[in-house]
């Protein structure tokens, strides 16, 4: 039986959940319950504190996770990236008190607090800048205030909880970090292969839009020109008319311009559905 890990709790957590609800697995209902055996996808989850899932991993118990790649970089673990999911998007980065450290270099002989030590270790080995990391476990922006560091380097979603915290960021940031799928280090690619093409199909059904219209035949080429879709858009003639059928995906941020676009091109009875899973 495959084993997963999921985050427990945290910002990953519910996103984490319902991408795999979505893809078909079996979610726990109660925020309590720890493991959860799917049977009928022979899979067994394990939900587990989002910074453990890549140790679990890493050390092989558990084939393959749901993480953040910043948790998984200062993991130090074997577990590898193996799949981009669209959420949890956040930069890692270095802040001080406004003016009072502005560059990376700036940071030499000071304190720097943060949750990522290693992460933080060595992107200051990399810039040659030898500091002192103070490791704490959260809420890492009082620390200057409350005198134990000069600078943090944490997280950074919205910027909110530095401005409350009177702290300015500096610097380019560390990372870019997102929820990402890992594997471990002997787990080979087809052995996660279902996996990771229903978490695939579900990431497009959410990016992508199906997109139907009718077009005069003189006017085809140039609609499908503005649809192309990935191999060739599905083109059938209607029934005692000069006119065909189209029907294609299209992104789901372009869906609105690209139907104005169709039907400058002659295109009516333009429907758009929202699609529910997909193989590619
Ligand atoms: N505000 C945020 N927006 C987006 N992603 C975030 C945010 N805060 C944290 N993350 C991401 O979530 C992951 C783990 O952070 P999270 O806060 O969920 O765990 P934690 O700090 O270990 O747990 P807790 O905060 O419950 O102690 C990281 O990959 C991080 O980049
Ligand atoms: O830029 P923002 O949108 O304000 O989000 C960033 C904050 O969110 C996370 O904190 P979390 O809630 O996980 O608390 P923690 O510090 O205790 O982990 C992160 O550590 C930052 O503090
Ligand atoms: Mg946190």
């Amino acid at each position: 039986m495959l084993r997963i890990a999921v985050p427990n709790k945290g910002s990953l957590s519910e996103a984490a959940s319902q991408l795999l609800r979505e893809a078909g697995y079996k979610q726990r209902r109660d925020p309590r319950e720890l493991v959860l055996v799917d049977a009928r996808n022979e899979v067994e989850f394990f939900f587990l504190r989002p910074r453990d899932v890549a140790v679990y991993v890493g050390s092989g118990t558990v084939h393959a996770g749901i993480t953040g790649r910043d948790l998984l970089l200062d993991s130090g673990t074997p577990a590898t990236e193996h799949l981009e999911l669209g959420f949890g998007g956040s930069t890692f980065r270095y802040a001080a008190p406004a003016a009072s450290v502005t560059t990376v270099e700036d940071i030499a002989g000071k304190r720097v607090a943060t949750s990522y030590p290693r992460l933080v270790k060595h992107h200051l080995k990399s810039f040659g800048v030898d500091a002192t990391v103070v490791r704490l476990d959260g809420a890492v922006e009082s620390s200057v205030r409350l005198g134990v560091a000069d600078v943090v380097a944490d997280v950074v979603s919205t910027g909110t909880t530095l401005k409350a915290a009177g702290l300015e960021i500096f610097g380019e940031p560390i990372l870019k970090s997102e929820a990402i799928l890992i594997k471990g280090p002997d787990v080979s690619e087809s052995e996660i292969a279902v996996l990771t093409g229903r978490l695939r199909g579900v990431l497009m059904a959410r990016q992508f839009v199906l997109v139907d219209y009718d077009v005069p035949d003189d006017r085809l080429d140039e609609a499908v020109a503005v649809t192309p879709g990935f191999e060739a858009p599905t083109v059938t003639p209607l029934h005692g008319k000069n006119w065909h059928a189209v029907r294609v995906m299209v992104p789901r941020s372009e869906m609105n311009q690209i139907m104005d676009r169709l039907y400058a091109a002659g295109a009516r009875a333009i429907l758009t559905t929202e699609l529910l899973a997909v193989r590619v």
